[in-house]
């Protein structure tokens, strides 16, 4: 299947879900992060979910991460289709973007290169650990500013598609997890 329709059709079944369901689903993928094998790192970046878009809530995760004193950094649109990152901190305040999302206003912002775990939001996935998002290429532009051997892991609430997407393109950075309310997928050579 090409991604324009997968990505159709999980946009149409994610809308399927009540809030208790997202509720339930994303303490579920939270409390599953904590069996990876990631809590020896340090730098961890994470999105703030777009509630109208019924995304996997990340408060749960967040909370887990600055409960081990990590640091959390944060995505910030800063033009058509670049983003920056940003330390969470006490202090930081956000603001909603005109897509919904929470932002930080300000504060400071951390290279891609320090980071070595990036949680990635996602409509849909494959068994190969191909991931589709909204189809702006953001997260494959940011993966590109990473390390090499950064650890990607998808969040969903569905499991994986299990025909490969027809339409990858070179520039689809695969992922190396995917966390699902029943199951965490380990792609590759991990
Ligand atoms: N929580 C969260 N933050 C994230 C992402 C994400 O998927 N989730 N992104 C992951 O890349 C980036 C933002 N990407 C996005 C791209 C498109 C739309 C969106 O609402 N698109 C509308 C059309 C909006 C318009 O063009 O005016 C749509 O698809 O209907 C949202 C986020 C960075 N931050
Ligand atoms: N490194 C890059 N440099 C320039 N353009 C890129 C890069 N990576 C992806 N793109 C472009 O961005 C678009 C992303 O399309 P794709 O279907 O892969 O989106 P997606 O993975 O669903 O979206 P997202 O990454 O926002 O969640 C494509 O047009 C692609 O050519």
């Amino acid at each position: 299947m090409l991604k324009k329709d997968i990505r159709y059709k999980y946009s149409k079944l994610r809308s399927s879900l009540s809030q208790s369901q997202i509720t339930d689903n994303s303490i579920a993928i939270a409390n599953s992060a904590l069996s990876l094998p990631i809590w020896s790192y340090h730098y961890f970046h994470i999105f703030l979910s777009i509630k109208n878009k019924l995304e996997i809530d990340t408060e749960g995760l967040i909370s887990i991460l600055l409960g081990y004193d990590k640091h959390v950094v944060v995505p910030k649109i800063v033009s058509n289709n670049q983003l920056e990152h940003y330390l969470l901190t006490d202090s930081t305040k956000f603001s909603y973007n005109s897509l919904h999302i929470p932002e930080p206003v300000d504060g400071i912002t951390i290279d891609p290169l320090k980071l070595e775990v990036v949680f990635i939001p996602l409509l849909a996935f494959d068994i190969k650990g191909n991931r589709i998002g909204y189809g702006k290429g953001y997260y494959d532009r940011f993966l590109k500013e990473c390390r090499r051997d950064v650890v990607k892991i998808g969040l969903s609430f569905f499991e994986a598609e299990k025909e490969p997407f027809d339409d990858v393109l070179p520039t689809d950075i695969p992922l190396d997890y995917c966390i699902t309310p029943n199951k965490t997928y380990t792609f590759n050579a991990l």
